[in-house]
Parts: structure tokens; sequence; C-alpha cells
């Protein structure tokens, strides 16, 4: 799969951790930056991955910041993006199958670097399940259309 990824510093240490699996996995990556532990604003970082993600250049996006709130509320705000705040396998499972989440987002200071790796095993593992849950997609799509300039 092709897989982008961005963080602010405080998600830079699970990002590389993040970055080696799906390497060592064989999955093709970009890593957005940041590059360093030096202060930066998750929102720089949200936006390229974001943009990317919805111009199909990649499958999946993975954003993380310190809890990972900031930067799933920035990619959201990208049409077309829908980011999941997942700190559990189940939520993870679940914004696949119902919300055909694109962007999973995570906390390096929430979450241990174990429990992240099955989680990000687990969101792009799972399939949307379509149906039922495709009608409710394409609410949040109209209310996206609202609200564009
Ligand atoms: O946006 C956040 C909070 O939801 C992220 O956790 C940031 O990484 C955090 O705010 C950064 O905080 P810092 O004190 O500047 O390291």
């Amino acid at each position: 799969m092709r897989i982008a990824l961005g963080s602010d510093h405080g998600g830079i240490n699970l990002k590389r951790s993040i970055i080696d699996y799906l390497v060592s996995e064989g999955h093709e990556i970009k890593d957005f930056g940041t590059d360093s532990s030096d202060s930066c604003d998750y929102p720089d970082f949200a936006l390229p991955v974001a943009e990317s993600v919805v111009a199909k250049e990649f499958d999946y996006g993975i954003l993380i910041c310190g809890t990972g709130i900031g930067i799933s509320i920035a990619a959201n705000k990208v049409s077309g993006v829908r980011a999941a705040l997942c700190h559990n396998t189940f939520s993870a499972h679940a914004t696949r199958e119902h919300n055909n989440a694109n962007i999973l987002a995570m906390g390096e200071r929430v979450v241990g670097t174990g429990l992240a790796l099955d989680i990000v095993k687990t969101f792009i593992n799972t399939e949307f399940e379509g149906g039922r849950h495709q009608k409710r997609i394409d609410k949040i799509s109209q209310i996206e259309k609202k609200y564009m300039k």
C-alpha cells in the first residue's frame, strides 16, 4: 500500500516506529515531516498529508501529534478527508468498516508503540463495508459541500 505520514514534534518518535514497521512490511511510504524534535505546528504537516490522500496519491494517511487531536482536527478541514482518532483496535476496525476513514490519527503521548502498531495494522487491513454506511458518508459530503467556499 501507499501510505503518507506526518507528525509534529510530539509525534515524531511514534511516527518513526510506524515507518519502520510499514517499510518492513513492504509498504510504500512518504514522510511529509516534521524531521526533528524541534517544536513545530501540527497543521503544517496535517495539510500536505490530507491533500495527498484526497488526491489519491496514497491509499491512507497516518498523522501523529502528542494527543492526535490537533492533527486530526486540522486534517478534517480538508474536503474529502475522514480522519479518525483511534487509540484502540476496535475503533480502528470500526472506522474503516463504517466511516471509510482515509486517515488514522494517534497521539504519541497517549498510546504505546506496540498497541499503536496493532492499530495501524488493523486500520490498513480492514475494508469499508459500504451498504448503509455509504449513505451516511454521502451525508458528510453534503455537509462539506454546504460549507465549501
Ligand atoms: O494538538 C495537540 C493537542 O491536541 C498535540 O498534542 C500537540 O502535539 C501538542 O499540543 C504540542 O504541545 P507542546 O507543548 O507544544 O509540545
